[in-house]
This record gives C-alpha cells, sequence and structure tokens, in this order.
C-alpha cells in the first residue's frame, strides 16, 4: 500500500501555552490555553466581521450599478475565508491538539522545563542501571553508522552503562568509534535482504530473539533507535520506563482521523477512525527489557499473520506497534524533542531538538522503491 506521510505545517504558538500543566488527551478535551486563545479570536474576529459589514453595506448602498454589488460581497467572503483559515491554523480550539504534559491515563509527556536533568540521572546511576541499545543498518545504511554512534557517544545516557548491538549484514564496515568507560558494543551479523520494508519490520523479531538470548541477562532497559538519525542533544535517564512510546513530529498536533494507522480492517493493525491516542513513530522503541520483549513478540506475531495473509502494514512494524500502543497504554511518552526530522525547521513547542532522522536520499540508500 502506498501511503504519503504529511509534512506538517510549521504553527505559531503564543510563549503563554507553555505554562499550563494540563491533564488532557489530544481529542477527548479542550485545553485551559486553546480555550482562550479561541475566545479571544472569537471576539476579534466577530468585531472586525461587524466592521466589515458596515464598510460594504456603505459601499453597496452607495453603487448603483450590479457589478460593484457582485464585488463587494466576493471582497466580503474572501475576508470571512481568510478569518477562518487563520482561526484554523492559530486556534486550538478550532485544530485541537495537545500541548499536555501529561497524558489521559496520567503518564508524563517528557518535554524540556519538565524535568531536573541532575537529579532525574543521581535517582537511577544509584540503581546501576545497564542500557541495552540495539541498532540495525543492513545494506547502504552502514553509512549512517559512524554519526549515528559518535553522536550517541555524546548526548546519549552519558555516564551509563550503555551496550550498543549493531546488526548488520557488513560487520567489515562498522565504524570503529571511540567508546567511554563502560560503553560497550557488540556486532551481530545477520543476513540481508532485498526489500528495505523486510529489514524495517524484521527489527521486532531480532529484538525479541535477542533479549531472549541475552538481554534478559544483561541488561535493564533497552532501546531499539533507527541508523538514520543523530543525536543533538541531551537523552538521559529521563527517557526510561517500564514502556515508553515517542510521539511521531508529524502528528502531534493532529486530530486521530489523519493519523497514518493502518485502515484495512484485514490486517492486525488495523486501527478504526473513531480510536487512537497519539500517532507513535516506529523509530524508537524503549522500556524494561521484559515490557519491551512483550512489544517485540507480539508485533512479530501480529506481522507474520498479516505476512501468512500476503498483506503489509501501511507503515510496516511502526503501525504495529502503534496497534500495540493503543490498547498496552506507555508508562512515559517522550515528546517530539526525542525524534525529529532534519528536514524540517524546529518549531515553536520544541525547545530543543534532542535526537533527529537525518536527511537521506531514499533512492541512494534502499535497495528498492
Ligand atoms: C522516524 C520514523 O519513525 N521512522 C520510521 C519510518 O520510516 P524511515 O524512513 O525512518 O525508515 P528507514 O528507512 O529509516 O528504516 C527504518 C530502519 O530500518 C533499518 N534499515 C532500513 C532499510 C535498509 O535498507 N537498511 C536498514 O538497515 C535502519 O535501521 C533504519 O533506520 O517508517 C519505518 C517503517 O516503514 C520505520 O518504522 C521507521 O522507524
Ligand atoms: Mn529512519
Amino acid at each position: 500500500m502506498t501511503s504519503v506521510k504529511m509534512l506538517w505545517p510549521v504553527r505559531r504558538e503564543s510563549e503563554d501555552d507553555h505554562v499550563y500543566h494540563e491533564v488532557h488527551g489530544p481529542h477527548d478535551h479542550l485545553t485551559a490555553s486553546s480555550i482562550n486563545q479561541g475566545y479571544f479570536l472569537i471576539i476579534a474576529t466577530h468585531s472586525a466581521f461587524l466592521d466589515m459589514i458596515q464598510i460594504v453595506r456603505a459601499t453597496i448602498l452607495k453603487s448603483r450599478g450590479m457589478k460593484l454589488k457582485v464585488l463587494s460581497l466576493l471582497i466580503l467572503t474572501g475576508f470571512c475565508l481568510t478569518g477562518l483559515l487563520y482561526l484554523g491554523f492559530t486556534s486550538g480550539w478550532i485544530n485541537p491538539y495537545s500541548q499536555a504534559e501529561l497524558t489521559p491515563w496520567l503518564a508524563p509527556i517528557v518535554w524540556e522545563g519538565t524535568f531536573d536533568p541532575k537529579l532525574i540521572d543521581s535517582i537511577y546511576k544509584k540503581q546501576n542501571i545497564t542500557v541495552a541499545t540495539t541498532v540495525f543498518a543492513l545494506g547502504k545504511y552502514t553509512v549512517f553508522l559512524k554519526d549515528f554512534l559518535e553522536s550517541a557517544e555524546r548526548y546519549y545516557f552519558v555516564g551509563f552503562r550503555v551496550h550498543y548491538y549493531v546488526f548488520t549484514d557488513h560487520p567489515e564496515q562498522v565504524p570503529v568509534v571511540k567508546l567511554g568507560v563502560e560503553r560497550k558494543l557488540t556486532v551481530m551479523t545477520v543476513k540481508s535482504s532485498n526489500r528495505w520494508q523486510e529489514m524495517t519490520l524484521r527489527r521486532m523479531e531480532r529484538v525479541e530473539k535477542l533479549i531472549e538470548s541475552r538481554l534478559v541477562k544483561e541488561a535493564d532497559y533497552v532501546f531499539s533507535l533507527d541508523v538514520d538519525t543523530k543525536f543533538y542533544g541531551r537523552w538521559g535517564a529521563e527517557t526510561l520506563g517500564d514502556l515508553i512510546g515517542v510521539i511521531h513530529p508529524g502528528y502531534y498536533h493532529t486530530r486521530r482521523e489523519q493519523f497514518p494507522y493502518e485502515r484495512r480492517p484485514e490486517s492486525q493493525a488495523f486501527i478504526p477512525y473513531s480510536e487512537g491516542d497519539y500517532y507513535y513513530c516506529g523509530a524508537v522503541l524503549g522500556g524494561k527489557v521484559k515490557d519491551v520483549h512483550e512489544v517485540a513478540k507480539t508485533c512479530r506475531e501480529q506481522l507474520d499473520i498479516d505476512a501468512a495473509k500476503s498483506i503489509e502494514a501501511a507503515w510496516q512494524e511502526e503501525s504495529h506497534l502503534n496497534k500495540y500502543l493503543l490498547y498496552n497504554k506507555p508508562s512515559k511518552l517522550l515528546s517530539p524533542e526525542y525524534m525529529w526530522q532534519d528536514l524540517v525547521p524546529q518549531a515553536n513547542r520544541v525547545k530543543i531538538i534532542r535526537f533527529s532522522q537525518v536527511i537521506k536520499n531514499y533512492a541512494d540508500v534502499r535497495p528498492n522503491p
């Protein structure tokens, strides 16, 4: 199925939007800041509208010709439409989306300013944890490894015990990167595939098996991350929790009906238009080893059922992950600060970009369209 993810308009948001600590979801409730903004805009538009009517009435009364009346009406319609468009883009009341720092099931959504980095690191340091990190670089994707690893050494769980597991079909192409103390890297040689879709969705199965064979003994938390990425800012212990979901940067202010979920009931990843909390990105899968195992195993099983029916969900394992997280709510969400896209300008709400998808030429790096 060909499905196109949209690029999103960069919204202007008032600074006041950030001071509210809200307990609302993006769909079921109005938020305090958006209601204020909505009232203000309605009053402003209403008075501008009344003024316009007066001006146009005066013009119509003065003019004798039919043409001028039509022209005046057209101008009036134009103003109204522009006003509505403006409202649509700026008002959270008409275009509701979440600025929330809590989900409707009271899981925190991590944004800059919601945590104390030193304090949160010190709490987890005491627990002497190991963070396993899987990353897949098959085919030509090995080109992304150097930047990924070097930037991770600079920003990712600095001061913690991190064990990278690099899955690749080209072990000789894994770059030598100087790792910090207590950090190590294991290369896992795997067979390639001739379809990129297969490479991305097979990650679920490989993570499932790695957890069973090693991580249950070797780690406390695990993150599986896309390799065509780079860290630009801190990613630390604030991201730890039982089950983590990252809000996709393209859909954090989108209505659920517009999420690119799998919509065909034949697929195990099917989600009806009336359901959905957030659109989570497939580039990050994380949490406690046991919880991530459950996600990976379930998604692998669902992917297998689909494959037996020759159906592939719109966004492969990302669609299955979204289905899983809808019915097994994550205990913590990471804001789009934790998964941005270099291609897209920084939005006002996003104070810091910590991790981002680099720009790639799909035709150059993927084995098939
Ligand atoms: C930001 C984000 O949420 N990205 C997701 C999105 O598109 P993306 O465009 O980010 O997908 P992608 O091409 O980066 O593929 C996902 C990952 O699979 C691996 N890979 C892929 C192809 C290949 O030839 N070799 C290889 O190693 C690699 O680790 C890569 O990072 O949708 C994909 C599924 O359709 C995945 O869910 C991605 O995580
Ligand atoms: Mn990617």
